[in-house]
């Protein structure tokens, strides 16, 4: 049990669904991800996805690709993602933060180093999308013992390997809408509630949906059956949109005001 645990049982008793936004750490500076995250939790968020740059993040679409390559021109790296949330933090900020990160930058750290760090930053889930499965029984170990949810993602063609999946699962399901990577998407293929409904009926934890979700209305239509509605590259949009903004000292607040009525109006 730790905060993302909390966080849900509250939420399941307030009848309302997690929204979980997606940034990435750094974009456009470090400075101004901690303002970011601040506002995020303003305008509803109820728990964050804390993004780590790759090189080569290949389930995410140009939207995320381009945040990525602009927090990379600032060396952002695990552990900075991991220092900017003890920051957010120690700014006020209450929500539960799930650490994304491909799982090359996880070897290179070296696994106990990465959950060592992730339990002392006060981390409550992690998401690795490219996590083998092979090699996903070590990690999930691991991740136990640092009381740290791996959050395991289920795609509609996971088919013969969600029982297996949803076995392991930890902290909540990610179920994905859609194939392919990562972006809007103006509409999701017809049996998606299905797919949900099957993930439910077979794990007692929360499940919720990500992948193309960009409006108040796709929101509202996936909180009538999940327990959490996760929007990246929407709100990506929103953050490079406003850089011009976001990095002149002057127009600062008002570039973090957009920001926060894009997210506010997402919240139902
Ligand atoms: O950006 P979208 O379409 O709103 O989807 C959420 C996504 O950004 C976030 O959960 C995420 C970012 N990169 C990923 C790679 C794989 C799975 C999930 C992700």
């Amino acid at each position: 049990m730790n905060l993302m645990d909390q966080t849900f049982q509250q939420l399941k008793l307030q009848h309302e669904t997690a929204l979980i936004p997606f940034i990435t750490v750094g974009d456009p500076d470090l400075d101004i991800t901690v303002d970011i995250i601040k506002q995020l939790e303003a305008a509803g968020a109820d728990m964050v996805e804390l993004g780590v740059p790759y090189s080569d993040p290949l389930a995410d679409g140009p939207v995320i690709q381009r945040a990525s390559q602009r927090a990379l021109q600032h060396h952002v790296n695990i552990e900075v993602v991991i220092e900017t949330a003890q920051k957010a933090r120690n700014a006020g900020v209450k929500m539960p933060f799930i650490l994304f990160t491909y799982f090359n930058p996880v070897l290179q750290m070296g696994l106990s180093r990465f959950f060592t760090a992730l339990h002392k930053g006060d981390i409550s889930g992690v998401i690795i999308p490219d996590l083998p499965i092979e090699e996903s029984e070590e990690v999930r170990e691991l991740a136990d013992a640092a009381n740290v949810h791996l959050v395991p993602l289920v795609a509609p063609t996971s088919n013969d390997r969600i029982s297996h999946i949803l076995s392991k699962a930890r902290g909540f399901v990610y179920c994905v809408s859609s194939l392919g990577v990562t972006g809007e998407r103006a509409s999701f293929f017809s049996g998606v509630e299905e797919f949900i409904q099957t993930v439910k009926e077979r794990t007692d934890l929360p499940v919720a949906i990500g992948f193309g979700i960009s409006s108040g209305e796709q929101v509202a239509r996936f909180s009538k059956i999940c327990d959490g509605v996760v929007v990246g590259s929407a709100i990506v949009r929103q953050i490079e949109a406003n850089i011009p903004l976001l990095l002149d000292a002057k127009r600062r607040e008002e570039g973090l005001l957009q920001i926060k009525q894009f997210v506010s109006q997402l919240k139902q």
